[in-house]
């Protein structure tokens, strides 16, 4: 499969003010992230809240600009890129927020929500709402709906339509983000198989971006790990969720319950050792050292490699190969049981 999207060396810090506007420093939301997206793949973005994941989508975005690295569509850098041609670039990468009660317009119709963007674009008004009736009908709500209200419509109905709003423009990538999170769990699965479905039908790649576990795996093909603004561990899902190989990883996949049929791990189910640091104030070398029951004097080197431990699979970790298998072999004293 040819590569679609790829991110080089890509940080963003954000200047943090204090009393008086007196400045603080900087918050290092996003440091040295590279990774790329297959056509036609899905790569899943997993980490704790505050580990950079949304600041990350809005720099695909160009919604805010990067202090280094390099985006490149289709072999393109698109941070080089200015109007006309930025903008038939960003039709083709749309996003889908978590909120789908906030994300769409409560004053529009739900068929003029899917058209606005296409009005902005130059497409007549009668052209764009039979466009828009076209995806309103492709993800599964009724030609009926069209001129309701987002207020008449549940959770799931509004994601639907924030997603039909997306594939609108008729884009090759949809950046997902958290977009399942404020579902219902019943819901949540619905919404995931339309994901899956739409991907087939409209040959698109998509970056799904989850603090959940198991949505990221059910979703992608390829799962990424960030923790404080770093990338940890990259590979394709089968080696990250079969054989993880960086401490954080397994950290997180010891704390999260299983929603598979048969599998009840909630006895081990424990949380991660520690605070999450300042990102005001990060750790060096390995930020997850302060927190890493494995940790020694040589995690806080700044120059630590990524190593490959197995085609495709990146660990930011020099102990990868301790063999340790999972946290819940460490001594007790190491986790919180929940
Ligand atoms: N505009 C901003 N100004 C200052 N700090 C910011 C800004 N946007 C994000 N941050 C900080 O950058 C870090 C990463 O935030 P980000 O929202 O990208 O994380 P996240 O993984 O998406 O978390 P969540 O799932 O809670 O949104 C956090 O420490 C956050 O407080």
């Amino acid at each position: 499969m040819n590569t679609i999207l790829e991110v080089k060396g890509v940080s963003k810090s954000f200047p943090v003010k204090g009393s008086f506007g007196k400045s603080k420093g900087a918050v290092s939301a996003v440091s040295d992230v590279s990774f790329s997206l297959k056509e036609r793949g899905t790569l899943g973005i997993v980490g704790e809240s505050g580990c950079g994941k949304s600041t990350l989508a809005r720099l695909l975005l160009r919604l805010i600009e990067p202090d280094e690295g390099e985006v490149l569509y289709r072999d393109q850098d698109i941070l080089t890129l200015k109007g006309r041609k930025l903008n038939q670039i960003k039709r083709k990468i749309q996003m889908v927020f978590q909120n789908p009660y906030s994300s769409i317009n409560p004053k529009m119709t739900i068929e003029n929500n899917v058209a606005f963007s296409l009005w902005t674009n130059g497409v007549s008004k009668k052209e764009a709402r039979k466009k828009a009736n076209d995806y309103l009908e492709a993800v599964g709500l009724p030609r009926s709906y069209a001129h309701r209200y987002p207020q008449s419509l549940s959770g799931g109905q509004r994601q639907r339509v924030a997603i039909a709003r997306a594939l609108v423009l008729e884009p090759e990538i949809i950046i997902a983000d958290e977009a399942v999170s404020a579902l219902d769990k019943s819901i949540q699965g619905q919404v995931l198989n339309l994901f899956q479905d739409l991907k087939k039908d409209f040959n698109l790649s998509l970056l799904f971006i989850s603090h959940d576990l198991n949505v990221v795996e059910y979703m992608s093909d390829e799962v990424m790990v960030m923790y404080l603004g770093k990338v940890v561990e990259k590979g394709s899902a089968q080696h990250i969720y079969s054989n993880a190989r960086h401490p954080y990883t397994k950290a997180l996949l010891n704390s999260e319950p299983s929603m598979k049929v048969g599998v009840s791990n909630l006895d081990k189910h424990q949380l991660i050792k520690g605070e999450l640091p300042s990102p005001l104030n990060p750790p060096s070398g390995c930020r997850f050292r302060t927190r890493c029951p494995h940790a020694t004097a040589q995690c806080g080197n700044a120059q630590l490699p990524t190593i490959e431990v197995n085609t495709g699979h990146h660990v930011a970790c020099h102990l990868w190969d301790m063999g340790t298998g999972s946290l819940s072999q460490n001594k007790q004293s190491d986790v919180l049981p929940i």
